[in-house]
């Protein structure tokens, strides 16, 4: 700094007014911050450069020279990119190769830097699922995304932290623990079917997925945290619900624009990234604050007597073989992983499955029938009645192949993996598409038509094991499964059980892959009273 002054002290004559001087070094130094800033971003587009180079290398080599489906042609430059313009027409393309060329293993250069493959058949998806490899976080996807809402919670964590978490919070699935909140569930389906009665009582067709969306909101809140608001009857009004919804459609939108994939551009520069970080401050604060209420009533009073145990108590209790809990981080991540992965997966299975209903009215008939025997003059659906109840619980299987709520995970490969004669190199992604596996040909005879029967007692001990994932499978699968049947068994179940569900012209979907990302832009149905 001294030489710098001095040079251009040295260079003026000698009468320089001294103003002129403070100015004139400003200015070098102007000159040398740019030069400097100039660089680091050179050097840092080199260095994305680089890593984009050798991962196309890498995805080069090993796709184009093992001969596997490539999702195609490839663009020196854009990949597969301008071969579709959104997650739709990704679906359809994909699935008309799956058709055509019957795949395990396909490859496509999804993203702009980022190269990747994916995984459609039962058999590789086996490998995949056994494996302990992490979940791609690293690069961009909505696990990268979402993270800075979910904390470091199950879904997204790895390696000893999620060992130890996922045994930790395995009895909160227990079914002891499960059995009473399906009282629960019937008295979040009363206010379902309440709400939606006006129409069933004008006729106007109802679109289901807002409405679904509260019911299995409102569920989460009550069992993970005793939390019981007016959230039904309040919707987006009721600002957690309104931060709840805005991230999960931010997320998918920050999805589809790549150019808001870095973190600095979204949140510095994009109204959306903004939102989005007001509306996760917003779900910190409202999950903080339950949390340590509870903790103080915990300590205080002890365990509840009065009422189920929920997630939450689960959660606060829990110590390892140590005796050591989890951290006040840990538990909002857990809980925030609960309130994300619990409710809009489960709504999208809901609002599928009851457009199946209208859809395919013989299969409906059936359910119907069951569910009168079963519940005859009884309101409510039982514990009991859960288990006993073949034809509905194959009809809601049958629609989660069709129309797979979750429909791709994915994982980052650590070291090379091996899938039948085709090595995916190191450091690469894997997309695990549950939907492709629950469509490919050589898996499921005429794929395309919907069959419950497929999921009846005597067709089950000829299927691959790896061939219905709705839940993925492995180490990794969903902790919440049979909550989430139990859930969906019982509204769907009572819904059918009150009124018959009819489709709404225009609204008749052809079956393709497209249907699966639909689901946010209306299924309309009408209901008929029994
Ligand atoms: C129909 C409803 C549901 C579907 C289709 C579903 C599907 C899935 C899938 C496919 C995964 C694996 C994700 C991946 O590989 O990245 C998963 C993981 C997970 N799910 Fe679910 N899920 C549902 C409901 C629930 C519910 C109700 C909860 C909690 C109450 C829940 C909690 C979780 C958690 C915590 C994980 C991460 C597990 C781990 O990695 O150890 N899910 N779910």
């Amino acid at each position: 700094m001294y030489s710098i002054c001095k040079n251009v002290i040295d260079k003026k004559k000698r009468y320089t007014c001294p103003v002129e001087v403070h100015t004139q070094v400003t200015m070098v130094l102007g000159s040398y911050l740019i030069s400097a800033i100039l660089i680091a971003i050179a050097t840092y587009l080199l260095w994305h450069i680089s890593v984009f180079v050798r991962k196309y290398r890498k995805w080069k080599a090993a796709s184009f020279k093992q001969h596997i489906a490539i999702v195609g042609p490839i663009h020196p430059i854009w990949g597969s990119l301008h071969l579709f313009t959104d997650l739709n027409s990704y679906f359809k393309l994909l699935g008309s190769i799956v058709d055509n060329e019957r795949p395990k293993v396909y490859c496509a250069w999804v993203m702009f830097f980022f190269p990747n493959f994916g995984i459609c058949h039962p058999d590789s998806a086996q490998i995949l699922y056994k494996s302990s490899e992490p979940k791609a976080i690293s690069t961009a996807g909505s696990y990268k995304y979402i993270k800075d809402w979910i904390g470091d919670g199950l879904l997204v964590s790895s390696g000893k932290k999620w060992e130890r978490n996922r045994r930790l919070l395995t009895p909160a699935f227990h079914f002891e623990i499960l059995k009473p909140y399906v009282k629960v569930y019937n008295t979040v389906t009363d206010i379902f079917l309440n709400q939606v009665k006006p129409n069933a009582e004008s006729g106007e067709a109802v679109d289901i997925f807002p409405y679904v969306t509260l019911t299995t909101l409102d569920t989460i809140l009550r069992c993970a945290f005793s939390y019981e608001g007016n959230i039904q009857g309040q919707g987006s009004k009721h600002p957690y619900v309104h931060a709840v919804n805005r991230l999960s459609s931010l997320l998918v939108s920050r999805l589809l624009q790549p150019w808001l994939m870095h973190d600095f551009v979204y949140y510095n520069l994009s109204s959306e990234g903004r939102e989005y970080k007001k509306c996760c401050d917003y779900a910190h604060e409202f999950s903080n604050r339950i949390i340590q209420k509870r903790k103080k009533v915990l300590i205080e009073e002890g365990p509840p007597t009065k009422r189920h145990l929920d997630f939450l108590d689960i959660l606060l209790t829990a110590k390892d073989k140590n005796g050591i809990g989890l951290s006040d981080e840990d538990i909002r991540a857990e809980v925030d992983t609960f309130m994300f992965e619990g409710h809009d997966t489960t709504a999208s299975a809901i609002s599928w499955a009851i457009y199946s209903l209208g859809k395919y009215p013989r299969e409906q008939d059936i359910v119907y029938k069951e569910m009168s025997n079963l519940l005859r003059n009884n309101k409510e659906i039982s514990w009991e009645n859960l288990q006993d109840m073949p034809q509905l619980t194959a009809f809601v299987k049958e629609s989660m192949r069709m129309f797979t709520p979750v429909p791709m995970g994915a994982r980052q490969l650590t070291s090379p993996m091996t899938i039948g004669d085709v090595v995916i190199p190191a450091g690469v992604n894997v997309d695990v598409n549950q939907h492709m596996i629950h469509h490919h040909p050589d898996v499921w005879q005429e794929h395309e038509v919907f069959k419950p029967e497929r999921f009846l007692q005597n067709d089950l001990t000829e299927r691959h094991p790896y061939s219905f994932v709705p839940f993925a499978a492995g180490p990794r699968n969903c902790i919440g499964q049979n909550f989430a049947m139990n859930e969906i068994k019982v509204v769907i179940g009572r819904l059918v059980h009150r009124y018959k569900v009819k489709l709404v012209e225009g609204h008749n979907y052809d079956i393709n892959p497209e249907l699966v990302m639909r689901a946010k832009h209306g299924i309309k149905v009408k209901l008929e009273s029994r």
